[in-house]
């Protein structure tokens, strides 16, 4: 704040008179002056005097003549005041004295200028502002947000903290009653019962204060309340954040005492901060004994697991080691430097301790687990070997199994013909687990089995929204599915033209496209296709693409129906009757009679037929041996071709029957004809049992 002096305030040249000025000069001077009275100074410009018109009055009084010279009226003894003294001491003196004019002046007497009272009072109006501006500064220096009231709870102060932590202006806030802008304050309870209060929380919009409050007492009267208050709102943020950085080290705490693996910290110095259960037991030794010990120690004192330590200092970075602990345990302990990121200095190293015996154990038993899982796949495998099994007696069976062989290496194109059910799919699995590509799928699509509409999307796939119904993320088609392994197209005669266009660009481009899809993928497979319709009359027809044709004609293989190799009939019977008592845990046989009821049949379903006659005779029939009596009726009913012609019977016929059948009743029910009749033809033709028979006709066996 500025100090003030006399000299800031006095009027300068004061109207002065000379000791040699007569009375009557004095009084000119009063007069045209309008002034009382005047200093006097000598030839230097000292102050000898002060004359007034007192002193006037005074010689006039006592007829002194009016050229007397002032010097010999005037009052010597003047009080004066110096430049350099502060107004207050000049408002003293006035005070003191009763003197309405002050001479000032310097430090050698010499008059300089006169003091009034209306300079006095400016003096003091100047001070006034200039304390009421310091006291404001300071106040808005504070950090503290202060705001005081006066006794009608008026707000007289509210310094620039307490505008910046209440978000509140100055302005909108002094010369307004505290109950109008923060009437959480508080301060009117204080003015009220003249209570100081410390500690107490307000809430602001912006951010969180704790006061102090105080009464302002002047003499023995409450004139007013203060607040002094701090924004807490980071303080409360950051112990929120302590809070939780405390409960992370917490659940570090945990985690780490909860590992099953052993963690030691060290210090920067290698010394032992903390160690889990997990590492006690690995080295065998309780945390207190060792906490706090450094790694020269621990190692000599054969806690070698912290031989990762020295390395890992070393290469300042991490070290493994495998040691065999004194408790016999072989641990793989990894020491880690955690570096500082500014002074790149190490702060801590991190020992993991991990058990290899448990280790050890775990892995004994996982290749247990192993050996158990294989032996049950290579049981799962030979179960499937012996379910893909190819029976081929005849020596039609035989040769075509030999060409499938020869051709199974190669990635040629193969097509299989053959009638329903005469194991048309049953040849392309032999075929592709005799390939280079029997570790991949064999995927089989039955071409007749799905509608056209869902063929095109079951075959190529689609992508995501590609059609209504389409699953969200799209889906790979079976040719994709057949990748490194064989796609089978069954019954390829089925497919639409369209599809076979498609198809046909997959096989040459060996690329596919998803449905609603832009870009192709390549795609691997081989492809074996087959059909029991004539595809050269479908071509010729119209009906089947000739490119597509000759593109998966490349080796043509042709399975004869059952009825054309009778010889398989037999080794068929033995290998579903096998299949079936094996799957229903049953040992059904079958009576020579059934078989040859089952030789005798023309197979019109093939295989698949005979399998199904088979399952049904193994699961129905009563006794453990199959009689002719479990046959299904279509068997029974057996009709030699040309053997009955208008009511004539063709004898050759009619005695390899009866040799087959055994009995004149199951020739009757098998020619639909009384059995009476039977042994009447037989008689007629003259019928010789062959000699492994017995003789005669036999009429009921
Ligand atoms: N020679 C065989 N040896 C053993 N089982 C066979 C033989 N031939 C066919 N089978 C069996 O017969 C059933 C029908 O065979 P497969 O499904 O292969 O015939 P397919 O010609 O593909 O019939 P379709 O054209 O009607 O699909 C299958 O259970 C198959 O295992």
């Amino acid at each position: 704040m500025q100090t003030l002096f006399i000299r800031d305030f006095m009027a300068r040249e004061p109207i002065c008179l000379r000791p040699d000025d007569t009375i009557r000069e004095a009084a000119a001077v009063f007069s045209r002056h309008e002034i009382d009275g005047a200093p006097v100074v000598d030839g230097d410009g000292k102050l000898t005097g002060l004359f007034t018109k007192t002193h006037v009055m005074r010689a006039m009084a006592g007829g002194l003549p009016l050229t007397t010279p002032v010097g010999h009226l005037m009052r010597r003894q003047v009080y004066t005041i110096c430049e350099d003294d502060p107004p207050e001491s000049a408002w003293e003196k006035a005070v003191k004295y009763g003197i309405g004019r002050l001479p000032v002046v310097d430090r050698n007497d010499r008059l300089v200028g006169m003091m009034t009272r209306t300079r006095l009072v400016y003096a003091f109006e100047q001070k006034y502002k200039n304390i009421i501006s310091f006291l404001n500064a300071v106040l808005d220096c504070a950090l503290s947000g202060i705001c005081a009231v006066n006794e009608e709870g008026v707000v007289v102060v509210f310094n620039q903290s307490a505008a910046r932590i209440t978000g509140l202006c100055a302005e909108e806030v002094v010369n307004r009653h505290i109950n109008d802008v923060i009437p959480q304050s508080g301060l009117l309870e204080v003015l009220q019962t003249g209570k100081a209060s410390y500690g107490h929380k307000i809430i602001f919009r912006q951010s969180t204060v704790i006061a102090n409050q105080a009464p302002v007492i002047y003499g023995d009267k409450i004139i007013g309340a203060v607040s002094l208050f701090h924004d807490i709102s980071e303080v409360e943020t950051l112990s929120q954040q302590l809070e939780t950085v405390k409960r992370m080290a917490q659940e570090l705490d945990i985690i780490i005492s909860a590992s099953s693996e052993g963690i030691a910290l060290l210090d920067q110095e290698g010394k032992i901060i903390k160690l889990n259960r997990a590492y006690e037991q690995v080295e065998g030794v309780p945390g207190e004994k060792i906490r706090g010990l450094r790694v020269k120690e621990l190692i000599q004192k054969g806690y070698l697991s912290f031989l990762a330590v020295p390395a890992a200092l070393e290469k300042n970075g991490p070290a493994c080691v495998i040691e065999r602990l004194r408790t016999g345990r072989e641990v793989l302990s990894t020491a880690t430097p955690i570096v500082d990121e500014q002074s790149r200095n190490i702060r801590r190293i991190v020992v993991n301790c991990r058990d290899l015996t448990e280790l050890a154990v775990l892995r004994r038993q996982l290749e247990e687990e192993r050996a158990r899982y294989h032996a049950q796949l290579e049981s799962l495998r030979a179960e499937s070997w012996e379910r893909d099994k190819i029976v081929a007696a005849s020596s039609s069976m035989r040769e075509l199994l030999a060409v499938a062989e020869r051709v199974a290496p190669y990635d040629s194109n193969v097509l299989i013909l053959g009638e329903s059910g005469t194991g048309k799919d049953l040849l392309a699995r032999f075929i592709h687990y005799r390939s280079a590509r029997s570790a991949g799928p064999v995927i089989s699509v039955n071409c007749a089995a799905i509608p056209e509409n869902l063929l095109e999307s079951e075959l190529f796939g689609y992508t995501a929204g590609a059609f209504t119904g389409a699953e969200r993320q799209g889906k790979a088609g079976l040719i994709e599915l057949a990748e490194g392994g064989t796609l089978f197209l069954n019954e390829i005669g089925d497919l639409s033209l369209s599809l076979q266009a498609k198809l046909l660009t997959v096989i040459q481009e060996k690329l596919v496209r998803r449905l609603g899809e832009t870009k192709s993928r390549p795609v691997d497979f081989r492809l074996i296709a087959a059909t029991n319709r004539d595809l050269a009359e479908m071509v010729r027809k119209g009906l089947f693409r000739g490119d597509l044709y000759y593109r998966i004609n490349v080796i043509p293989i042709t399975i004869p129906p059952l009825r054309e190799r009778p010889e398989d009939i037999v080794p068929l019977v033995h290998h579903f009757l096998h299949r079936y008592n094996r799957k229903f845990n049953l040992d059904r046989q079958v009576a020579p009679e059934t078989m040859e009821w089952l030789k005798s049949y023309s197979w019109p379903g093939n295989v698949r037929e005979l399998e199904n006659v088979m399952e049904r005779l193994v699961v129905t029939s009563v006794a453990q041996v199959i009689t002719p009596d479990a046959l299904p009726e279509q068997i029974k009913k057996i009709t030699f071709p040309g053997m009955l012609k208008k009511g004539n019977v063709e004898p050759a016929g009619l005695f390899k029957l009866y040799q087959r059948m055994g009995s004149t009743r199951r020739v009757a029910a098998a020619l639909g004809v009384h059995q009476s009749t039977v042994v009447r033809w037989l008689k007629k033709y003259g019928y010789k049992p062959a000699a492994s028979r017995s003789g005669g006709v036999n009429n009921d066996a």
